[in-house]
């Protein structure tokens, strides 16, 4: 069978799209699952962090499902719903809707444009959830605010928050993936702490405003950046830097930067999410019988899209050298 994809990215973590509100594909989440697993592998097939699935909605403008590269289905993805977002406001031409996800639904709004003509998206990732059952997680307090997990790591002081997808943050002076990868694998094999598995964002702050994430993700490992890790990330930082509530606060990762700001009220937390979705190309693939990629028909790369990217990503590694 014949499929239309369309390669895109939030700050790098990048994603096959799969619109199939426009195509009648009929997959099961069977299907997807092996989609995800098969197009998603970068040594053999096209290779990406995931896949994105826009399905209709009866409540919202669009659907949004997220496949991991292990083909496991997460909640919810911070880049990956710009991404759809601006698929969908011109699919849709519309400069702002409603995107449902597994749990929930968010805002989606064209924004102006963080640097040169980048396609620029605003989000608002607002479920947020201390209580550590919504992660789940299995701790001994109700919620797990800068702790030591010694199954973990006895030294590691780390928050846990559900952004309806789970997450754990920490705070350590240098970015080292020989800590990273082994811990984020730690984390995701620790099944009696948490049962399915966990984003685990390391951050570095840079100065007083400015932090640098970097997350090992559930279902995909180290990625080159996580939209709702960041939220999580930023989110956290304000808990000990309440001088940054309303403020825009600039988080740096592997692929890009993006801004978010945190306002509080009681304990409701409004995220405002300003980044990137780029396009990559567009292609028309065959896939076999078992959903493996078979041949390429045809590739249109967005060239200019990529080379304003890479124009982008060379100046943020100067503002963070
Ligand atoms: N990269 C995403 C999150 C994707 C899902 C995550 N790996 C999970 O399993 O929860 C983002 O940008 O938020």
């Amino acid at each position: 069978m014949n499929i239309l994809i369309r390669k895109c990215h939030g700050t790098a973590n990048d994603f096959i799209l799969i619109d199939e509100i426009s195509n009648k594909y009929s997959f099961t989440d069977k299907d997807r699952a092996t989609l995800a697993k098969n197009l998603c592998d970068r040594q053999n097939s096209i290779g990406a962090d995931g896949i994105l699935f826009l399905q209709s909605s009866t409540t919202c403008d669009a659907k949004m499902r997220i496949f991991n590269s292990d083909g496991s289905e997460a909640q919810m993805c911070g880049n990956g719903l710009r991404c759809i977002g601006r698929y969908a406001l011109e699919l849709l031409d519309k400069t702002e809707l409603d995107i449902e996800t597994l749990t929930a639904h968010y805002k989606v709004v064209k924004a102006p444009s963080l640097y040169k003509d980048i396609y620029t998206v605003q989000i608002w990732l607002n479920t947020v959830n201390f209580n550590v059952d919504s992660l789940p997680m299995i701790f001994d307090k109700e919620q797990c605010l800068f702790e030591t997990i010694d199954e973990l790591d006895s030294n590691l002081k780390v928050t846990a928050v559900s952004m309806t997808n789970p997450h754990i943050v920490t705070f350590v002076p240098e970015l080292d993936n020989t800590l990273i990868q082994p811990l984020g694998e730690k984390a995701n094999n620790l099944k009696s702490v948490f049962p399915q598995g966990v984003n685990f964002n390391f951050v570095k702050e840079i100065d007083e405003n400015s932090i640098y994430v970097r997350t090992y993700e559930r279902g995909c490992g180290i990625t080159k950046s996580c939209g709702t890790g960041m939220t999580a990330s930023t989110i956290t930082f304000c808990l000990e830097h309440p001088e940054c509530y309303g403020k825009d606060v600039t988080v740096y990762n592997d692929g890009g930067m993006i801004k978010i700001n945190v306002t509080k009220s009681g304990d409701t937390y409004e995220n405002k999410f300003i980044g990137n979705a780029s396009y990559v190309f567009d292609a028309e693939i065959e896939i076999d019988d078992n959903f493996a990629l078979e041949n390429t028909i045809s590739k249109k790369f967005y060239d200019e899209e990529i080379s304003v990217y890479d124009e982008f990503l060379s100046y943020t590694r100067e503002l963070t050298k």
